[in-house]
């Protein structure tokens, strides 16, 4: 390593890259202090040297050639430009090289971590990545140094700022899905494709790395149960609110029996629930452990400054570390899945003709053995019937029933306690 200045080069400056320089720039006396060493972003890759920044940066810096990030003898790579190709070739080509990595990308780590690992360890470089779950929240250091002793039953919580931020304004200002969508990703919240946060695989890809954090392994992606807030919409969110719940995405990664299990899935969250008081784009992380119980951490989860404190933070934390191999990580397919005991459900239904009446559906319901302890029966203006129940015993089976006799679409929610 350099001596005298710690020299950085920089994989994408967008939302979090601009985020980063602004830190390093307003954070350099004490930077300089810590580390005893100034840190200078030396190289700068984008695809697009012409366009309009949010930080001001050299020209000189700026580059569209990943040629000239590694020819430029940085100390650290910050890869903060998203995706896995060409994301992972230019990491690895930087490792290759003696390079340390911070990165951001849940993704790539979820899908190359495996391997970005057993490279940093063959080439003695380090590999951080705290920006890549929960944005500014410090979990993974947590995890990773004071919680070493504990059995850790479930890393679970709300993990995406976008689709949070969009059930925020959904719920409490009626606004329409793709307007509080385009509000994420102008705020800078959002994936560069959006579809990874509202299908629920950015939350997917955070709990995958939590998993192996915690337990060393992790499910395989396609073995886990993912499904995102995409179909929600507003009379879902009311009927939800009027039964006394709140609908988040929940992130969960446990192991019961040896068996890794991973899930994302709009949940129902008691209305006075902590999880249910967290607002736009903050995340919150709940862990529990079997000596020190559960515990929560909050704090903002997506959004410029909050993932470049955690990138900064990485990034000196590392540089007064000596380097120790990174333990593993493994995927293994469990013998048998087995879905999550989820007890009880909200179960959303509504009429796509007229063929029966509510009570008649409860009826059915009750005779068919679900448990309804609580129920909301609206028409809206169009005269269609909307029911909300929270039941137990509603089966894949009985939807496929009430659409056949009463015209019944039914949408079924886990509930996390009715
Ligand atoms: N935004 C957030 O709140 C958070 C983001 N992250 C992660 O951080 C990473 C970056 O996110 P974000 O800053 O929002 O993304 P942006 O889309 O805002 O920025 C991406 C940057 O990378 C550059 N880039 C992308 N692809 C290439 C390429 N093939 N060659 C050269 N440059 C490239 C872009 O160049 P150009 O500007 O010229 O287009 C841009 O500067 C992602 O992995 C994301 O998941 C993690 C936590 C929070
Ligand atoms: N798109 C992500 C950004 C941070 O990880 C999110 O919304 O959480």
């Amino acid at each position: 390593m350099s001596t005298g200045v710690v020299k950085v080069g920089l994989l994408g400056v967008g939302t979090v890259g601009g985020g980063v320089l602004k830190t390093i720039r307003s954070q350099q006396q004490k930077l300089s202090e810590r580390l005893g060493r100034r840190v200078e972003v030396v190289k700068a890759l984008v695809r697009d040297t012409d366009k309009q920044r949010a930080v001001q940066i050299d020209r000189d810096l700026v580059t569209t050639s990943f040629e000239d990030v590694l020819d430029a003898e940085v100390d650290i790579v910050v890869e903060v430009m998203g995706g896995v190709d060409p994301a992972y070739d230019y990491v690895r080509a930087l490792m290759e090289k003696g390079c340390h990595i911070v990165t951001a990308n849940k993704e790539l780590l979820a899908k190359r971590g495996a391997e970005l690992v057993e490279l940093a360890n063959r080439h003695h470089v380090q590999l951080a990545y705290e920006a890549s779950v929960a944005g500014g929240i410090p979990i993974l250091g947590v995890l990773r140094q004071f919680l070493r002793t504990n059995e850790i039953t479930s890393v679970s919580g709300i993990l995406n700022g976008t689709t949070n931020y969009i059930l925020t304004q959904m719920e409490q200002h009626q606004l329409p899905y793709e307007v509080a969508l385009k509000q994420a990703q102008e705020l800078g919240y959002a994936e560069a494709d959006p579809t990874s946060d509202v299908e629920g695989w950015d939350a997917l890809y955070k709990s995958y790395i939590l998993a192996q954090l915690v337990y060393g392994e992790s499910l395989p992606l396609h073995a886990a149960e993912r499904k995102g807030i995409d179909s929600l919409h507003l009379g879902q969110l009311a009927l939800a609110q009027e039964l006394g719940y709140r609908i988040k995405l929940l992130a969960r990664a446990s192991r019961t029996e040896g068996a890794i299990q991973l899930s994302v899935s709009p949940t129902l969250l008691p209305l006075d629930h902590p999880l249910a008081q967290v607002q736009d784009a903050y995340n919150a992380v709940q862990v529990s452990g079997n000596i020190v119980g559960d515990l929560l951490f909050m704090g903002k989860g997506a959004g410029e400054l909050p993932t470049a404190s955690a990138v900064v933070e990485d990034l000196a934390f590392l540089l007064t570390q000596r380097f120790t191999p990174h333990p593993i990580w493994q995927e293994r397919q469990a013998d048998k899945v087995r879905p999550q005991e989820q007890k009880w459900s909200f179960c959303y239904l509504e009429s796509e003709g007229s063929q029966g009446s509510p009570d008649q559906i409860l009826h059915f319901l009750d005779r068919a053995g679900v448990e309804v302890v609580k129920q909301r029966i609206q028409y809206d203006w169009a005269n269609v019937l909307r029911i909300g129940l929270v039941a137990s015993g509603f089966t894949d089976e009985h939807g496929e029933l009430l659409h056949r006799d009463f015209g019944i679409r039914a949408d079924v929610f886990p509930v996390l306690a009715p």
